[in-house]
């Protein structure tokens, strides 16, 4: 039997799981899928060797990291196992299985039902390999809710496939209701939008990433009816919302374990730890509000409004260590995980609401020109402008915790976004060193004219000039470790002199320039007092060298 290499033109590896030792090779011709298990016992994805072919197998050729090696059919009787997540994840893998099996006949059920509800022309427009009715059941089991927002559950899944475990995944379904009319155009703007995050340079753009869309007859409540359903397959962010983080450092929930792992950090003098309530500092405003703004940067570079704007719609990709302290140096900024912002593909779905309610997104991130009727009954549309907006109400958030509402009666709150005075008082809130550059670019992005508002592109200026200042902060900290260091050392070599040298004077006297050049600024108090220890060394040491002088001519 021949061996076939997996880069033929024929067969594709769509999915690698090094957990697993697994592949899942996509056959273009036969439009199949096939799960492998790979013929190496490692686990750790350091491949390094070749292995000898052995007939009946695929050669594999890992695209990440070009590992050979021979992969075997999978075995009927192989037990499920968990995995932590995919290592490799072709972009289109789950549009690939979804045409696999676009042939079953539960769609015909799904058609019909579509039949009843639209006219037979938008039928036929919507794409056929959207419409895969039991996809769901088939290739993805529950694992628990993640939330609800105002469309509906937000659910944690994981991925099978032949029994194995291939992955997590956050999984929103919505129901079409009333917007049937609106179902073609809404299904090709969400899969514009998954276009965004297919392009492989996203993975540092600081957007969420979508991995499939696909249409099914289901059940939303347990007594409600069968209605036609969007299913929206995308990244799960282990870190929480934004929203979330903010409000557990400002109201913190009582955690036994971070309880415990304070306790033993106040011991030891380490301050700010675990459940202590607290203002992010400006390393961390400075880390979390870059993120949302690279995310939005990257959805305004692509000509995409993202209209609802706001902190539960940016999520930390894994969590904070447990053991997670203030950084206080920007070579720390890696320690906070990296956020993406999400939700950009349903609020254009949400569009045809705005012109009823008001507002598509929540009220309190929206620019006051998006209460402003254009036209008799026509909203203000949105713009790059009220996303700015929304993002400087976000550094606001993150700067003081809070949003400046007086009221929280939903018109009051219209009222007070419309009078534009929401940030007089703004420099009195906080009493520690927060920069005043963060108060100035809230003030910038939230004008009441949005035309004076800055681009992203201008913001991300701002934000090096910020980095830039920080980086200095950091500087400082270590110079001073560095003096203190220093000045320990001088002594320390000092002592030695006097000790080990008849002649310490010449020695010494080096001692004294050195303190004398690096007396500046504020490390200088330090270098003062090493300038008087050595002067003081230096005296005794003349002292004893004259002695000694003396001692030998009295001999
Ligand atoms: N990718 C994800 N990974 C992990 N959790 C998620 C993910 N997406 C959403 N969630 C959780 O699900 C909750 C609901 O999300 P959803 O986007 O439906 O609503 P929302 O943004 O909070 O509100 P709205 O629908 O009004 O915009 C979020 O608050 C978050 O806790």
């Amino acid at each position: 039997m021949s061996i076939v290499r997996y880069n033929d033109k024929l067969l594709s590896v769509v999915h690698h799981n090094k957990s697993l030792n697994s592949v899942v090779i996509y056959n273009s011709e036969t439009e199949n899928l096939e799960l492998v298990k790979l013929d190496h016992d490692e686990s750790n994805g350091s491949h390094g060797r070749r292995r000898r072919s052995v007939p009946s197998q695929f050669e594999f050729v890992c695209p990440d990291c070009g590992y050979q090696c021979n992969i075997n059919p999978p075995s009927s009787n192989e037990s499920p196992r968990r995995s932590s997540g995919s290592d490799f994840l072709r972009n289109d893998y789950f549009r690939l299985l979804a045409r696999a099996d676009s042939g079953n006949e539960s769609n015909k059920e799904l058609i019909s039902t579509l039949i009843h509800q639209a006219h037979p022309a938008d039928i036929d427009q919507i794409p056929v390999e959207l419409i895969n009715q039991g996809y769901f059941k088939k290739f993805f089991s529950v694992l628990g809710d993640l939330g609800n927002g105002s469309n509906g559950k937000v659910l944690k899944v994981e991925h099978k496939l032949f029994n194995l475990q291939l992955g997590v995944f956050a999984l929103k379904k919505i129901a079409i209701g009333n917007h049937f009319g609106n179902l073609v155009r809404i299904l090709n703007e969400v899969k514009f939008l998954y276009s965004l995050t297919e392009s492989s340079n996203t993975t540092n753009a600081n957007i969420i990433k979508y991995n499939h869309v696909w249409l099914e007859v289901d059940q939303i409540s347990s007594f409600g009816p069968q209605v036609p359903v969007v299913f929206i397959l995308f990244e799960y962010c282990d870190g929480g919302t934004l929203e979330q983080f903010i409000e557990n450092l400002l109201q913190p929930k009582f955690d036994i374990k971070l309880e415990k792992m304070r306790r033993r950090m106040k011991k030891k003098g380490i301050k700010g730890a675990g459940t202590d309530r607290r203002y992010l500092n400006n390393f961390e405003i400075y880390k979390i509000f870059k993120d949302v703004l690279n995310g939005l940067h990257h959805l305004h570079e692509q000509k995409t409004l993202h209209r609802d704007l706001k902190p539960s719609n940016c999520l930390f990709k894994t969590k904070f260590p447990d053991d997670y302290k203030p950084i206080d140096s920007v070579d720390d900024l890696g320690q906070i995980p990296n956020l993406v912002v999400s939700d950009f593909g349903e609020s254009i779905m949400e569009n045809s609401k705005r012109n009823s309610t008001g507002c598509t997104g929540t009220l309190e991130f929206c620019a006051p020109e998006l209460f402003e009727e254009v036209d008799p009954g026509q909203l203000h549309d949105f713009s790059y402008y009220s996303d700015v907006y929304s993002l400087g109400m976000i550094l606001y958030y993150i700067c003081f915790g809070k949003l400046p509402f007086k009221s929280s009666d939903q018109n009051a709150i219209r009222e007070e976004i419309v009078s534009c005075n929401l940030f007089e008082d703004m420099d009195k809130l906080r009493r520690d060193e927060l920069l005043p550059d963060y108060l100035r670019l809230i003030r910038l992005m939230c004008d009441p004219d949005a035309k004076s508002r800055p681009t992203c592109e201008q913001v991300m200026l701002q934000i090096e000039h910020i980095h830039n200042k920080l980086a200095k902060q950091s500087y400082k900290k270590f110079a001073l470790a560095r003096a203190l260091w220093q000045t320990g050392l001088n002594i320390a070599q000092i002592l030695l002199n006097i000790w080990l040298c008849p002649y310490p004077v010449l020695n010494n006297l080096q001692f004294v320039l050195v303190g004398v050049l690096i007396s500046q600024k504020k490390v200088r108090y330090l270098m003062w007092l090493e300038l008087a220890l050595t002067m003081l060394f230096l005296a005794l040491s003349i002292d004893s060298y004259w002695t000694g002088v003396f001692s030998s001519s009295d001999q």
